[in-house]
Order: C-alpha cells, then sequence, then structure tokens
C-alpha cells in the first residue's frame, strides 16, 4: 500500500517512522511519503490560508495549494486511482470496519487541514472519504491521520506478526477486550485470574467472551445490539 499525507506541518508526521507503522515501511509494507503543502504555494509568504466567505473567527485553508498538489501527486502514478481522505470533525465515524475498508485500498491521500478547515470546493472536487477519528475538535487533521494511518497499517498482511491479535482485537468481534495478565502470577496483592493459569483452553476462551461481554455491557452497552449473541452470551449480559 502507498500511503500520502499532505500537511503543512509535515514533522507532526514523524511518528509514522517508528514503531510498528516505521517497522512495516521498512519491510516495504507500506510506502508513506508525506508532502508540505506549502512546495505548492508561489508567493513569497507561501499562503495556504485567507478569510472566510461570510466572515466568522480564523482562516479556511485556500482551494488552490490543495488542488495543485493533488493533481501533482495522483499524476505520479497515472496507472491508479487513490482514495483521497479528508480527516474532519464533521466526517463520518471511524471505526475499526472502516479500517478494514481502507486497508484493502492499494492507494490513500490523507489531506491534513487546519485553521477551521479547507475550501468546500476541494473537498466536493477531490475527497472520497470525510472521516472523523471521534467527538472533538482537534487543532487539524495530522493527528487524525496518525490514528488512521496505524489503525490501518496494522491490518495489512505480514505487518503484525501474529495474525491472530488482529482477529481478536477489540472489536473485531464487536466487543470491546477483557483484561489481559502477565507475570508475575501475584503483584501488589492482586493475583491473576486463576483461570488464565489453569490450561484449560475452552474455559479460558468462555472466560475472555464473559469478561468482554461485561465490560461492553459496563462501557458500550449499545455495541451490544449491533452482535449476534448466543444464550450464553445473553445470559452473561443478563447477570
Ligand atoms: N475542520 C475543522 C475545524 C473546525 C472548527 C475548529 C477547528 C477545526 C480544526 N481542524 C482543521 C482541520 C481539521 C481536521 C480534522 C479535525 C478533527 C477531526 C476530529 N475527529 N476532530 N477534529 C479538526 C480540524
Amino acid at each position: 500500500m502507498r500511503i500520502d499525507v499532505v500537511t503543512i506541518f509535515p514533522d507532526y508526521l514523524r511518528p509514522l517512522e517508528l514503531a510498528l507503522v516505521g517497522r512495516a515501511a521498512s519491510r516495504d509494507l507500506v510506502d508513506i511519503q508525506t508532502h508540505d503543502l506549502r512546495a505548492w504555494t508561489h508567493d513569497v509568504h507561501r499562503t495556504v490560508d485567507d478569510s472566510p466567505y461570510g466572515g466568522g473567527p480564523g482562516m479556511v485553508m485556500r482551494p488552490e495549494p490543495w488542488d495543485a498538489a493533488l493533481r501533482d501527486i495522483v499524476a505520479r502514478d497515472p496507472s491508479r486511482r487513490p482514495r483521497v481522505v479528508v480527516p474532519t470533525p464533521a466526517g463520518v465515524p471511524f471505526t475499526q470496519s472502516y479500517a478494514a475498508e481502507l486497508a484493502e485500498q492499494d492507494w490513500l491521500i490523507f489531506c491534513c487541514g487546519r485553521y477551521e478547515g479547507i475550501d468546500g470546493r476541494v473537498v466536493d472536487a477531490w475527497a472520497d472519504d470525510e472521516i472523523s477519528i471521534g467527538d472533538y475538535v482537534l487543532a487539524g487533521g495530522e493527528v487524525a491521520t496518525l490514528v488512521m494511518v496505524e489503525a490501518v497499517t496494522r491490518l495489512l498482511p505480514g505487518v503484525v506478526g501474529n495474525a491472530e491479535s488482529i482477529i481478536d482485537d477489540s472489536f473485531a468481534h464487536g466487543l470491546l477486550e477483557g483484561p489481559v495478565y502477565t507475570r508475575p502470577p501475584v503483584w501488589e496483592g492482586r493475583a491473576v485470574p486463576e483461570i488464565l493459569r489453569s490450561g484449560d483452553h475452552a474455559a479460558i476462551a468462555r472466560w475472555r467472551r464473559e469478561e468482554a461481554l461485561r465490560r461492553t455491557r459496563r462501557r458500550r452497552p449499545e455495541l451490544l445490539d449491533r452482535i449476534e449473541l448466543s444464550d450464553a452470551d445473553r445470559a452473561v449480559v443478563a447477570s
């Protein structure tokens, strides 16, 4: 997969050079290129913003640099059509299934806005997806892009060593993941649940599902309406 990110703060995307995503890039499992939007400005001040039509606070990102940047980047591989993603607080919620959908693409371009956002005509002309990572307002699209690139990259083949761990992900089954434990068996007087040290894998799987059901019921009950529950699951949720 190729991922291009356009931003006025390229250094904000440096974390993509680290850890899981950085390792995936070094193994050529993903090719991530970051671009400074100001490279597509031509005035001495490299201006990317202007006052909003209709008045109001803040500034809006001008259409011309964005259109020039996207035309240039897309033209670099005429045989492929990228999926253009614009992070925005007004977007469709980003979910694990959305990450899986984006992970199926072979080329993503993330457009990181700043100020009060990108001129709506550019978004209309170019965006395939306008995505929100949560109901709060960030100062720009870079953090949302970091979140989405990590969530998508970890789903790419070969990136996560133990493929099972992404299958058992929180949300993969529609439930929140239950608690996890490691050594020591007792820490500060708190013991690891005995079942996890029993070696009875069927019982352990059942316990983990029950913990996931209980945690989901407590923290995100609305998720339970979206999944098929067995009679045993319903008994746990009702208890
Ligand atoms: N747009 C806008 C906007 C509107 C009002 C006030 C401040 C901003 C800042 N901003 C500019 C670009 C941009 C991109 C994404 C987010 C974003 C995403 C999520 N999920 N929260 N915030 C915010 C962004």
